[in-house]
């Protein structure tokens, strides 16, 4: 098979047997090419060697084909194809193909050919030279469709025997124009019964005038201080305690600790004046989807039980009715090594009455129907999180589609008057809808930030990045560091030369650049607390090399100097959309190590070396940590040579992760999946948050640059926010970019 480029936009391809077709040429007939499965299959076969879709979508597409023959049934082409492209969609993150949606712009909605490579899963553009030298351009899925209505779709695959609309086995469904892999119908299926059962059933709490709703609206008046402005915490909390199922959401500092501490300490309240209870306190547990997530929630919850007025709340409630401790999801569900399967399901349920779920945001559809699994039926899911960030890695947007209407609340005036008798507030007349469904009554949106002052860029930058737009205004604000907290580095330069631009990324990252941002950094006071300057990495290196530890030091000092430095570690990330290419997470790790190296910060690039930052990329139950947990190399006298004395070897300390201050130190020969971690991907800071971060942009638009990438890498920031672009106009670009995920979730459950 061949291919000859004859002019922008006309590609004649050669299948081999004779046949020519054109592409890239809506006028042209390409349904050749669906004529039959085999040629189907050499043009998917090119895809795959082009790396634009994967092995594993072209082997799915066969083995539906081989099924479908021992069954004595040819399959239809157009099944085969697309039996591939969900295979394709599932790998980039959607739950199912909207048929429609494909059929309207194809090379879209597949994200195909790839601009550039994105992540893992994508193709590295190297590779793709090396696989087609000759001829980047190919036959692609618009060209493929532009005749193909939704009509074929439906009559090839419903007469398929590999495709059902679920109520017969088969490999494929297909209910109302969307098409998906089995596995993932069931998870959005079990998704969608589990928050419906619990919609469904009914709170003691109904009536204004019943005894558990009178106990909630003295809790909460008792938790809330009377306030002029309408406190949407309360709100969320009455909602969130009336109903078995509810999500509040909220940005960065907007009081989603603060706001569930507060309510679960309500519904303990409850529960300590219920007759049926007997006094007996529910059993509450408290989860998040990575070990850094359950680790910050930890430190934050600790805080804010503590400071809860329990001699003056209903129903005896004391502290240790809070719970503090997080777990991860999996370490909650019973993960067990080498299997899907979780300890808890259907037939072991977890012992709870009460889950609470943070950072949903990061849940994916498979995980979060395990949740729903190991549920009991009565138990009370709460789910927390940034709507605005990014999806989860794997397929699905569930806190995303569960959030949908939350920005214009949708509740029914019956909500309203529920609320206006149990908190006091009446809501504006702006949320309130007639026709709000059952699910908008039970999700809460949290509107004001408290973590970030009046001046804060960062509050103002994500805003703007989530609104679509950072202006003019806006960005001459960044540039001439005006914000107290927000710099631009390079943004008076619309496309800075390659390698200035990344030793500028580097000389930031050593140093931070305190005397870039406004008053150098120096004097600014949030929430009563003093900060100190921005830092960068030379702050932690230094740390480790200034310390007077010996062989005969105790371990807990040992403990000690790295907890110190693992702290010092996140006063600075570098966040890249990339992974890839010199603006990506591979190309500024190597390249900050030679920076630090020249300031003799470092002693090596290479390998292990004390100082080397990693970053754990994969579970590792034996050693007890998880993806997403970081540590730091250290040279430590622990060992001893034959004749006895002290001899350095490396380890790596990581925090014990159980919320105490203790240290694990492990060996780098026992750790398996991990990276250097000078830079990191938006993607993989998620559930994270440092106290100053650089994100970086790379010099050309890809598919990964979205205004929730964008959102999610300024929301790490803490106190401080640096922006370096290789291009300026990328970041304009990307903010008018916005991910939206195939899932039939919020249809489902608007059908109630
Ligand atoms: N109603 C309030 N009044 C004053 N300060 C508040 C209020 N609610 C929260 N805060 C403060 O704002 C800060 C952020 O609150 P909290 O940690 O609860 O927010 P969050 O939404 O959970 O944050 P994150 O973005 O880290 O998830 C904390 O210092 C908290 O004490």
């Amino acid at each position: 098979m061949s291919r000859t480029r004859n002019n922008e936009h006309q590609i004649t391809m050669d299948l081999g047997d004779g046949h020519t077709v054109e592409a890239s040429n809506p006028t042209v007939d390409n349904s050749r090419l669906l004529a039959t499965v085999d040629k189907t299959d050499a043009l998917l076969e090119q895809w795959q060697q082009a790396e634009w879709i994967r092995p594993l979508d072209l082997g799915f597409a066969r083995l539906i084909r081989d099924l479908s023959e021992e069954q004595g049934e040819p399959l239809h082409p157009l099944v085969f194809l697309l039996a591939a492209l969900i295979s394709h969609q599932v790998g980039r993150g959607h739950v199912c193909i909207d048929l429609a949606t494909l059929l309207d712009d194809a090379d879209a909605t597949l994200s195909l050919p790839p601009e550039e490579p994105s992540n893992e899963a994508q193709p590295r553009v190297d590779n793709l030279n090396q696989a087609m030298p000759l001829d980047l351009n190919h036959l692609k899925p618009a060209d493929l469709l532009a005749r193909i209505s939704l009509q074929d779709c439906v009559s090839a695959l419903s007469a398929s025997f590999a495709v059902s609309d679920g109520t017969r086995m088969s490999p494929l469904i297909l209910t109302e124009g969307r098409l998906y892999l089995r596995r993932l119908w069931r998870y959005e299926q079990r998704i969608a019964e589990g928050i419906l059962q619990r919609l469904a059933l009914p709170s003691p709490m109904a009536k204004p005038d019943a005894p558990a709703a009178r106990t909630l609206s003295q809790a909460l008046n008792t938790l809330f201080a009377p306030s002029e402005d309408i406190d949407y915490q309360k709100l969320a909390c009455a909602l969130a305690a009336r109903s078995c199922f509810s999500v509040i959401t909220g940005g960065p500092g907007t009081g989603k600790t603060t706001t569930v501490v507060k309510l679960l300490a309500a519904l303990q309240a409850i529960a300590g004046e219920s007759p049926e209870r007997a006094g007996r306190k529910y059993r509450i547990r408290l989860a998040a989807p990575t070990g850094k997530a359950a680790a910050r929630l930890n430190e934050s919850i600790a805080g804010a039980a503590n400071r809860l007025p329990f001699s003056e709340l209903p129903g005896q409630v004391v502290l240790d009715d809070i719970p503090t401790k997080v777990t991860t999801l999996h370490r909650l569900l019973g993960s067990r090594p080498d299997s899907r399967k979780f300890r808890h399901n259907q037939d072991n349920p977890l012992m709870v009455d009460i889950l609470v779920i943070d950072e949903a945001s990061m849940v994916d559809v498979d995980l979060m129907a395990s949740v729903f699994d190991a549920l009991p039926a009565h138990a009370q899911l709460i789910l927390l999180g940034d709507k605005d960030q990014l999806a989860s890695v794997d397929a699905g947007a569930v806190l995303g589609e569960l959030c949908q209407r939350a920005k214009a609340g949708h509740y029914t005036p019956n909500t309203a008057a529920w609320l206006a008798a149990i908190t006091g507030i009446q809501i504006p007349e702006t949320l309130i809808d007639t026709q709000g469904h059952a699910l908008d009554q039970a999700v809460a949106m949290l509107r004001k930030s408290y973590r970030f002052g009046e001046g804060s860029g960062i509050r103002a930058v994500s805003e703007a990045v989530n609104g679509g737009a950072v202006d003019n205004f806006m960005r001459q604000k960044m540039r001439q560091a005006e914000f107290d907290d927000v710099i631009w580095l390079n943004g008076h330069t619309q496309k800075p030369e390659l390698e200035s631009a990344l030793d500028h990324i580097c000389q930031h990252a050593i140093t931070g650049t305190p005397e870039a941002f406004r008053n150098a950094g120096k004097g600014r006071v949030v929430n009563g607390e003093v900060l100190l300057p921005p830092v960068g990495y030379r702050h932690y290196l230094e740390m480790m090399r200034d310390h007077n530890l010996n062989a005969d030091s105790p371990r807990e000092a040992w403990d000690a100097l790295a907890l110190r430095v693992l702290n010092a570690f996140n006063d600075f990330q570098i966040l890249c959309a990339l992974r890839r290419g010199p603006w990506g997470v591979e190309g500024l790790n190597d390249r900050v190590a030679q920076h630090l190296l020249s300031e003799k910060l470092i002693s090596r690039t290479e390998g292990w070396y004390p100082g080397r930052p990693v970053l754990v990329t994969g579970n590792d139950y034996n050693l007890g940590l998880m993806n997403g947990d970081i540590g730091i190399t250290f040279r430590v006298p622990w060992d001893k040579t034959a004749n006895g004395d002290a001899k350095d070897t490396l380890r790596v300390a990581f925090p014990s992760g159980d919320s105490s201050e203790g240290i694990r130190w492990i060996s780098p020969s026992r750790l398996q999946q991990l990276e250097t971690v000078y830079a990191m991907t938006v993607h993989k800071s998620q559930g994270s948050e440092f106290i100053h971060t650089c994100l970086v942009l790379p010099d050309r638009l890809s598919p990964v640059l979205t205004k929730e990438l964008v959102y999610t890498g300024i929301t790490r920031a803490r106190h401080w926010f640096s922006l370096i672009t290789g291009d300026a106009k990328v970041l304009q670009d990307s903010v008018e970019t916005q991910v939206v995920r195939a899932s039939g979730l919020a249809q489902r459950l608007s059908e109630d």
